[in-house]
């Protein structure tokens, strides 16, 4: 391996079949994930041609997108949902693709599965029909979101034509401050770089901050590179990556482990590796971050305030106009203390086992503001299970929350969960487009999950610092 290439080259052109006459390269896609929302007319697709799946021992199937968190019965009330459910599983058995489903405990959020189920390894290639599988770059893989004409490719060929991106290095030193998350880390960044600023990129996320990360956080990070324009993100493999996998289901047993592990090691880009751009970053100067308007760039500071009009760069400034309209704030309001009334702590950025753990931690002994309606929505069945065993289902429901079942749910209300009117939500999710939680006139505001406990407790944004500062920090 040279020592100059960073773990994106190395393992693209590890990947690489041949160059397309296109100039696209043709790259091998070890692992490939699927919902019920993109796979349908793929699975037509090979249909029509009368193309079978070429490695169906290569393709897992979940349902996420469109499941009910409350009433999971069948049929589902909603037919297109029931539709989407059961060409899935006729799919997935006619090809002999192995599906967790909803009556095993491997369902979920088809980016938290892969890694709980140890499918997502360092050095992969990773394809899923949606835009969050960025998130599997956490553990040193390089995986793209594809649309539905890439799904039929890799269902029928196991490889895609891609162009390869530049590689940025975003390096963050220093340490979190108490209270102050990986999520506030990845608002930030999409802040400074725009949400273009990373299109023909795959971002690198390194640097003293990242190292100290756990896995789950750096899933946080790497899931929402997407919102920030890079198709991919990842982070180096290192010991936190190894201790992670070890002993899951999918991932190499025994000495093949120990094989495995060397050989991750090496991949990864080492200190000489090279990069078309690289980022700063201070870990230690951030703060927890909330956004305010109707992109994930449009963030601030949790004590800071919406921008002058006048202030902002032309490009950007008919948006945010468009974003203080629609939000119903106005320049220079501060965000902090703005009245919430429906709190979502769930979805692939943070709706993992640690999240609950910590926004549980702040909830504890405290009471739901009357005005609000908040859930709690785990991940995966996984999470929801291990959640229950530490009882951090009675620590929400008795603080007034909702215990729903594992999905996407709120994050983009393909399923019973949305917004009415023009409701204001805090969020633990990762997108606050108009209309993303199933209201047009719905309003989000992103945040960390801690974020969002407090907010659901005192009815408004407040800043998680000045809560028990001392117990406040950043997840083992
Ligand atoms: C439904 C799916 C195609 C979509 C995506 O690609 O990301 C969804 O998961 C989302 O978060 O908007
Ligand atoms: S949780 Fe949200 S972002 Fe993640 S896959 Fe589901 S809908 Fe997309």
């Amino acid at each position: 391996m040279q020592q100059k290439k960073n773990l994106f080259n190395t393992v693209w052109d590890l990947h690489k079949v041949g160059t397309l006459e296109s100039g696209q390269d043709q790259i091998f896609i070890g692992l490939h994930l699927i919902h019920e929302v993109t796979s349908p007319q793929a699975f037509q697709m090979l249909e029509e041609r009368g193309l079978s799946v070429l490695h169906p021992e290569r393709t897992f199937a979940t349902v996420d997108h469109i499941v009910p968190t409350a009433n999971q019965e069948r049929p589902f009330k909603d037919r297109l949902a029931e539709e989407m459910m059961q060409a899935l599983e006729k799919n997935t058995e006619k090809h002999g693709i192995e599906f967790f489903g909803l009556n095993t405990d491997d369902q979920g959020i088809v980016h938290i599965i892969g890694p709980e189920l140890g499918l997502t390894q360092p050095g992969m290639t990773i394809a899923c029909g949606d835009s969050h599988t960025s998130t599997h770059g956490a553990f040193g893989a390089i995986a793209f979101g594809i649309g539905t004409s890439q799904i039929r490719d890799v269902l029928a060929t196991q490889t895609m034509a891609l162009s390869r991106p530049k590689v940025r290095k975003i390096n963050v030193t220093g340490s979190l401050q108490p209270g102050v998350y990986a999520k506030d880390i990845i608002l930030r960044i999409i802040a400074d770089l725009g949400v273009n600023g990373g299109i023909g990129y795959a971002y690198e996320y390194n640097g003293e901050a990242i190292r100290q990360l756990s896995m789950e956080e750096r899933m946080t990070i790497c899931n929402m590179s997407i919102e920030g324009g890079a198709r991919v993100g990842y982070i180096n493999p290192d010991e936190t990556t190894f201790a992670y996998l070890q002993g899951r289901r999918y991932a190499p047993q025994g000495e093949s482990f120990e094989r495995a592990k060397e050989y991750w090691q090496q991949i990864a880009s080492g200190p000489d590796a090279e990069y078309d751009d690289v980022y700063e970053l201070d870990a230690t100067s951030l703060k927890p971050m909330v956004t305010w308007g109707i992109t994930p760039g449009q963030a601030i500071p949790v004590d800071g305030r919406m921008p002058t009009l006048k202030d902002i760069p032309q490009d950007d400034r008919d948006i945010a106009e468009k974003a203080l309209g629609h939000m119903g704030f106005a320049e220079r309001d501060p965000i902090l203390g703005k009245k919430i009334d429906v709190a979502f702590i769930g979805s692939c950025t943070n709706g993992r086992i640690s999240d609950l753990r910590e926004a549980a931690r702040l909830v504890q002994g405290r009471t739901v503001a009357k005005s609000v309606r908040a859930m709690v929505v785990p991940g995966s069945k996984r999470v929801a299970l291990q959640a229950e065993r530490e009882g951090l289902h009675t620590i929400f429901q008795e603080a007034g929350f909702d215990w729903r079942g594992a999905g996407c749910s709120m994050c983009l209300a393909m399923n019973p969960d949305k917004l009415e009117g023009r409701e204001l939500s805090a969020s633990s999710s990762n997108r606050n487009f108009v209309g993303r939680q199933g209201s047009p006139k719905g309003r989000t505001l992103l945040m960390s999950p801690a974020m969002v406990a407090l907010a659901a407790i005192e009815g408004e944004v407040v800043d998680v610092r000045d809560y028990a500062p001392q117990a406040v920090g950043p997840k083992a």
